[in-house]
């Protein structure tokens, strides 16, 4: 008995051969006749082959010439086999990929294993001379096509599982090798009356990755492990009925990375980003019509939080709590209030349109997406919209200690050890400075400066900070002294004026009796 794929091995063979002869002398075929014989001679082969033929053309004709998906996506996958296998491959520029794409050459085949059956994947293209241009001229244009050839007796196998199987794969690829975008949204006025989409971009290329990020190590492995974890997570969170979203809060004093980790994320997980600026977008209803207009495998950010909108319920009424507050934090606050009161005039997007933003029932219309909130103050937000579920992974970006130093030495000055080191290590874990200050004391100023020069200089600066947060120290508890003075005397004075009060109260009150008694006295008289 014959094997099927013995005979495809030797049919499939000529097949191809068949095939790539066709192609190439059918140009010299006219063309009112190439259809009829091309028809004839796949009927042909048909008759002895045995061979099922399946056609994928580049652009899908009943949608009006959209350029076909699963074309790309088997062309994708092809890329890969071809670059291996086959001798003619052509180099395309592809708009939205960050490399050329090598891909089978016209007239070309390439063939493929799938679960130990062969097929044949040939490439080939016709030239249609009935399409007329703007100005009623005949033109000619190429239409190309990707023809897969198998024996019949693996149909069933090949277009349910090998045919998914290349998509998927195809897909794979083209993402990974798709050049990721930054999104940011147009503000309402640009988006009604420039009629531009409601994302503008430009191709994202933040160099920061999770090896040149400073913080704990065991913290950022965790963190690593978390997003890896969610990325493989489709059948997962299908099978408990969550929505394939994560939402990450990254909280911390500015300058320790909260940015940069958002970075590292996208390039680690090979995301789009969407810068969303809440201030410009006009209500709750456009907020929900750009989070509809965001893709999947993406990671949509909203910067400081804290300030883009009304959603600190608590804040005014802790404000008036804490009237002890430093006065560089009333500063900073001040600031910040000036912002958010100019956004409220600008936007009306409130923590109700927020939630339903983040969570509400349409936020799952496509998946695998990542949300990320800013902060530097962290207790000013309004609980609901930070509780787990919705903000699944709280992360504190902390001021830099000496793990952190480690990876930013490396990073700035290529080094992994010094002797002074064990000074520095004193210092950063007694002192509050920031992996931006850290590092821009770490970084060379000129050729002439060396390792030791910019660890002099951080040194120094350490020493400086941690002198100006002593006096600070100092100066915080001698205004507390003062404020503990003053509030005592405002006390006592308070008391003293409520024992005068109460002592002119008693007084006129006797004097009212005493009143009352001679007039009872006088009226008894009369009597
Ligand atoms: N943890 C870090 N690792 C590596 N570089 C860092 C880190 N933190 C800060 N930097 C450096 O400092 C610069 C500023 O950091 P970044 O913008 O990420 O801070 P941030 O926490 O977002 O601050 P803000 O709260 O003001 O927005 C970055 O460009 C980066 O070079
Ligand atoms: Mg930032």
């Amino acid at each position: 008995m014959f094997e099927a794929g013995a005979i495809w091995g030797f049919t499939g063979t000529t097949m191809a051969s068949l095939m790539f002869f066709w192609s190439v002398y059918k140009q010299f075929v006219p063309y009112q006749l190439r259809d009829y014989l091309e028809k004839f001679v796949y009927k042909m082969m048909g008759l002895v082959s045995n061979s099922v033929r399946i056609r994928f053309t580049e652009y899908t004709e009943d949608k009006g010439l959209k350029k076909s998906q699963a074309y790309d996506s088997i062309r994708n996958y092809l890329s890969m086999k071809s670059t291996a296998r086959a001798k003619r491959l052509k180099a395309n520029e592809t708009k939205n990929s960050k490399a050329l794409v090598l891909s089978l050459d016209d007239h070309e085949a390439v063939e493929d294993v799938f679960q130990g059956v062969k097929v044949i994947w040939s490439s080939s293209s016709r030239k249609s001379e009935y399409q007329y241009d703007t100005n009623r001229n005949s033109v000619s244009e190429e239409k190309r096509y990707l023809t897969l050839s198998f024996h019949n007796s693996h149909r069933d196998m090949i277009t349910e599982t090998y045919l998914a199987h290349v998509l998927r794969e195809g897909k794979e690829i083209g993402l990974k090798n798709r050049e990721r975008k930054l999104y940011t949204n147009n503000s309402s006025q640009d988006y009604s009356s420039w009629r531009e989409g409601r994302w503008s971009n430009v191709p994202f290329d933040h160099p920061a990755t999770f090896e040149t990020l400073a913080m704990d190590l065991e913290k950022k492995e965790g963190i690593k492990k978390d997003l890896l974890k969610f990325t493989k997570g489709k059948d997962y969170y299908r099978k408990v009925g969550k929505p394939w979203k994560r939402g990450y809060l990254l909280f911390g004093p500015p300058g320790t990375g909260k940015s940069t980790m958002i970075s590292a994320m996208a390039n680690f997980l090979n995301y789009d980003v969407y810068d969303l600026e809440l201030t410009t977008v006009k209500d709750n209803s456009e907020l929900k019509k750009l989070m509809l207009d965001t893709k999947g495998k993406s990671i949509v950010v909203i910067e400081d939080i804290d300030c883009s909108l009304d959603l600190t319920g608590q804040r005014k009424k802790k404000k008036d709590e804490d009237e002890d507050e430093e006065d560089e934090e009333k500063k900073k606050e001040a600031e910040k209030l000036l912002k958010r009161e100019r956004s409220e005039r600008e936007s009306k997007v409130t923590l109700s349109g927020l939630l339903n933003a983040i969570d509400g029932l349409w936020s799952a219309c496509s998946g695998e997406k990542i949300i990320v909130f800013t902060t530097n103050f962290v207790d000013k937000l309004d609980p609901a919209l930070i509780r787990r579920g919705r903000m699944d992974n709280h992360i504190e970006m902390s001021y830099c200690r000496f793990e952190a130093f480690k990876v930013l030495a490396k990073n700035y000055l290529e080094i992994e050890s010094h002797d002074m080191y064990g000074e520095i290590e004193r210092l950063v874990e007694e002192t509050n400075m920031s992996p931006a200050d850290v590092a821009e004391n770490l970084m060379p100023k000129s050729d002439e400066e060396d390792v030791e020069t910019c660890l002099k200089r951080l040194v120094k600066s350490l020493e400086e900070e941690k002198e100006k947060a002593k006096m600070l120290a100092e100066e915080e508890k001698n205004k507390k002294a003062e404020r503990e003075v003053r509030r005592k005397k405002k006390k006592a004075e308070e008391e003293e004026k409520k024992k005068k009060a109460e002592e002119e109260e008693k007084k006129k009150k006797k004097k009212e009796v005493e009143e009352n008694g001679d007039v009872s006295e006088e009226n008894g008289n009369k009597i």
